[in-house]
């Protein structure tokens, strides 16, 4: 982990899972995540938390994009996890938005599974998920440079 990489200014509790962004758009975010200890639950299974965690990671950096890098803030998150995924497995994540308002975005979220010696087109649907943000809030001024962040982010991936 490097402090000072876009990656890790972005969102530290996703980088510090592992969590690599391969797409960051108004229209779609997606990325992947090996599941290592760190991300399980007793049963060595990714924790739900973590789960909840991408989704919120991936809608709010999709909804400030879609908001001209506004300031957003997620209101509602809502997931369901269909299957678990087990230690080692590999986990793509994408997103997509289904209403962008001026006030209000709602994107969904969802995670896929496959084993690391399996085809792409093998992939279960591990969880999904619904986030509602509100978005235009007004920025502090101790966070004033965060906008400029997010766009540096898009444009170095
Ligand atoms: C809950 C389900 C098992 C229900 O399955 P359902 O009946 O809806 O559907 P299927 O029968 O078609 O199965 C779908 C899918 O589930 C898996 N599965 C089914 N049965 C089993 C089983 N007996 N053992 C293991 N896995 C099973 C299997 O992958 C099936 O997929 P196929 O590809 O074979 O079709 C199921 O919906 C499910 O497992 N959902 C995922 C639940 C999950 O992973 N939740 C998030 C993690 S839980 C968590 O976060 C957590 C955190 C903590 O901190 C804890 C602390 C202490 C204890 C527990 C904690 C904890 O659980």
């Amino acid at each position: 982990m490097d402090p000072k990489s876009p990656e890790f200014i972005i969102d530290q509790p996703l980088n510090s899972l592992g969590f690599v962004f391969e797409d960051l758009s108004a229209t779609r975010v997606s990325g992947h995540l090996t599941v290592t200890e760190k991300c399980c639950q007793p049963f060595k299974v990714l924790h739900g938390g973590v789960s909840a965690l991408i989704a919120e990671g991936l809608a709010s950096l999709g909804a400030a994009v879609a908001s001209n890098y506004k300031r957003v803030a997620g209101i509602h998150l809502s997931i369901h996890h269909l299957r678990p995924a087990a230690l080692g497995d590999f986990v793509f994540a994408e997103s997509f938005p289904v209403s962008v308002g001026k006030s209000i975005q709602v994107w969904e979220v969802r995670l896929w599974k496959t084993k690391k010696t399996e085809k792409p087109e093998n992939r279960k649907m591990v969880s999904t998920s619904r986030v509602t943000l509100f978005c235009g809030l007004p920025i502090p001024d101790h966070v004033k440079g965060a906008p400029g962040q997010v766009k540096n982010f898009v444009s170095k991936l």
